[in-house]
């Protein structure tokens, strides 16, 4: 069992180069298996996440190469199957994406019930609901879901609730569907955006992706094409909080600022410096103390659900009370009670955490509850005092490609082992 243990207390310095999104990636993958001709994608992040969902691409009788500097082509001319039931993807969220990428090619698809991260129950409602107004039926049995139509024709689709996958995937079905379609109240997140643009680099004409109402006109087939994936906001953010938590000096290069700009206005209110390029932000928060502030995350441009544990984790060692509320999943604190073994001092009540600042963590070993939780541990750690272990760090792996390689380039003293020997060793080692 791999497991990150890390020495804390030095402030991470220097510069860090930013993955393809894993969010978009998810997306953008699902979706290239729509045409017959071969799809180049590049800055594809090489995560778990990623991994798992090529693997089921190629299950169902995609052709799939890995070529150097995460590109990645896919072609799905050769798909003979429509049932993706491999152990694996129920794991991971975004294998509904291919729900909506079968049922726009196939008019058919039968996909294990997606899994992802246990942060809060995560309906697919507004999805089939969706996929039912463009004409599909759908059941739900023995863990799978089916959904099957004679003809898409396109929809008039009001979504309940503001939901990324739900709006990627019906953009998906409904660029095969004949007719337009219209998506009202949809997601505006980057990687909405960046799936979006990728259906349109194959052929697809969406319009509006990016405000809360999007226009498909459906098309005949979707053609090859080269795509470049956008730049992860979400470990973007994360490093961004790593520089103000451990008090360090971190510029995050290969990045689109303006998808940063919730988490900057955050670092600033806590008196960090931030220094915006034309693709990279560098936080400043050397010799300086952080300042309370509240936060509350929403959907984009609001303060990202994904950045809330690392937010408070910096917040944990602020100066002052600040108050952290999570609006749109109901679990997403379980963190806590394994930063406490950190000295955090956080009080969970509903969806609020009442964080009373300390000084400095001190380490301890602590598990990844989740995906984002599990990195936000990792830089509590960094910033404690001594040692800490992080162990079922799996979850981070879903996310972060290199975590440790990058957080070591900053000066983090941090090693992945898979041994009681080496575990012994780099606290031998780092003293
Ligand atoms: C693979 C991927 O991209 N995952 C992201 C995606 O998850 P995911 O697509 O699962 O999240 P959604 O945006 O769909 O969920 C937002 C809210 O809508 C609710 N909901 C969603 C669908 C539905 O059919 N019915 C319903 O009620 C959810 O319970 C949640 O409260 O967006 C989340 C919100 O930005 C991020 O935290 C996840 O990292
Ligand atoms: C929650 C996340 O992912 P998923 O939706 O795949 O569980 C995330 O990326 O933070």
């Amino acid at each position: 069992m791999e497991q990150f243990v890390v020495k804390g207390g030095s402030p991470l310095n220097g510069s860090v180069s930013i993955g393809g999104a894993k969010n978009a990636a998810l997306g953008i993958l699902a979706a290239a298996i729509m045409s017959d001709e071969t799809v180049t994608i590049e800055n594809v992040p090489n995560v778990r996440d990623t991994r798992v969902l090529l693997q089921a691409i190629q299950g169902i009788g995609a052709k799939v190469k890995y070529l150097d500097n995460n590109t990645v082509e896919i072609n799905g001319s050769t798909i003979n199957d429509v049932v993706v039931d491999y152990d694996y993807i129920k794991k991971i969220r975004a294998s509904y994406y291919l729900l909506g990428a079968l049922l726009g090619k196939k008019h058919e698809s039968n996909v294990a019930l997606p899994g992802g991260c246990n942060i809060g129950s995560r309906p697919i409602d507004q999805h089939l609901k969706g996929f039912r107004a463009l004409g599909a039926k759908d059941d739900i049995d023995k863990g799978m879901v089916h959904v099957k139509a004679e003809h898409l024709v396109g929809a008039h689709i009001y979504f309940d609730v503001v939901t990324v996958g739900a709006t990627i995937n019906l953009m998906m079905a409904a660029c095969m569907a004949e007719g337009s379609t219209i998506l009202e109240n949809a997601a505006k997140e980057p990687h909405v955006v960046d799936v979006a643009n990728f259906l349109n680099a194959m052929g697809a004409n969406i319009k509006g992706a990016g405000t809360d109402v999007i226009r498909i006109k459906g098309v005949e087939s979707l053609h090859g094409c080269t795509y470049s994936i956008i730049p992860d906001q979400i470990e973007a953010g994360t490093f961004m909080m790593a520089a103000a938590t451990t008090h360090g000096d971190i510029t995050v290069c290969d990045v689109i600022p303006k998808h940063l700009e919730s988490i900057s206005a955050k670092l600033l209110e806590m008196g960090c410096t931030i220094i915006e390029g034309d693709d990279s932000v560098r936080v400043i928060a050397t010799d300086r103390t952080l300042k309370a502030t509240n936060v509350k995350t929403l959907p984009y441009p609001g303060f990202p659900t994904d950045m809330q544990p690392q937010m408070a984790i910096a917040l944990a060692v602020a100066e002052g009370n600040s108050m952290v509320t999570e609006s749109i999943f109901e679990n997403r604190f379980k963190y806590v009670d394994e930063l406490a073994r950190m000295g955090a001092k956080i009080k969970v009540e509903g969806n609020t955490a009442y964080i009373e600042g300390i000084e400095k963590f001190s380490g301890a070993d602590v598990s990844a509850p989740d995906l984002r939780a599990g990195a936000a541990l990792v830089v509590a750690a960094l910033s404690a005092d001594g040692f800490s272990v992080i162990d079922d760090i799996e979850y981070i792996q879903r996310g972060y490609e290199s975590f440790e390689k990058k957080l070591t380039s900053l000066g983090g003293n941090i090693e992945k082992v898979d041994n009681e020997r080496d575990l012994q060793k780099f606290k031998l080692k780092i003293g």
